[in-house]
């Protein structure tokens, strides 16, 4: 994977009339893995969404260089599809032939015509991962990425950040629910906190 690195310069968010942090400075490179925590609200969501591009910072700057994708709550998968259609509809934007393969190495081989609607809970987070291996980027953002996933999921997951990781890329993961990122650097929220 080619090189890639994301920083931030005196990061501030603001949301309504409330400054939630002020002064974060980021600086990953290839390799590197960052856990962000805090309490609810405290803007780990609104951080992520800086770093990617969604959301305007109140002050400072984000500088990436290499490809980001992003997971969340919202998997922007067609609910009326069969997986693997929903899947290869962005497969195909992202130059994806890999779909079916990665559809097994989430647990997903077997519900490839099932409609993304009757998935579980569980298995749409597994599919939301499946499409942003399909996109092969470099810098993932991953916003509570173990939401409903069972231990097989989650042992998944941390083993595909160590690989992401171990081949050049980067990770920035927020999440309530213990995770095993090995040598990963901590963001506290609340020492940002406005
Ligand atoms: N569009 C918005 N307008 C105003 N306030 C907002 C908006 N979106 C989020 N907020 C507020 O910003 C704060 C931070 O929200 P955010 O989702 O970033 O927190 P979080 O740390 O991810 O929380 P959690 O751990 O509960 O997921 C919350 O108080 C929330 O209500």
């Amino acid at each position: 994977m080619q090189d890639c690195s994301i920083s931030t310069t005196d990061l501030a968010c603001r949301r309504g009339d409330s400054v939630l942090f002020r002064g974060v400075e980021l600086e990953l490179q290839s390799g590197d893995a960052l856990q962000v925590t805090g309490t609810n609200g405290i803007g780990k969501t609104s951080l992520m969404r800086i770093l990617a591009g969604l959301l305007r910072p109140f002050d400072g700057a984000v500088s990436a260089k290499g490809t980001l994708a992003m997971i969340d709550e919202r998997p922007a998968l067609d609910p009326q599809l069969p997986l693997q259609k929903a899947l290869q509809f962005w497969g195909g934007l992202d130059g994806c032939n890999n779909v079916q393969q990665n559809c097994d190495v989430m647990g997903l081989g077997e519900l490839l015509d099932v409609p993304f609607r009757y998935l579980s809970t569980g298995q749409r987070k597994r599919a939301a991962f499946v499409r942003m291996l399909n996109q092969g980027a470099n810098i993932w953002l991953l916003d509570e990425p173990l939401n409903g996933l069972d231990g097989d999921g989650i042992a998944k997951v941390e083993a595909l950040i160590a690989l992401h990781c171990g081949g050049g890329g980067i990770c920035v993961v927020a999440s309530h629910q213990p995770i095993d990122l090995p040598d990963a650097k901590v963001l506290a929220l609340r020492d940002y906190a406005a």
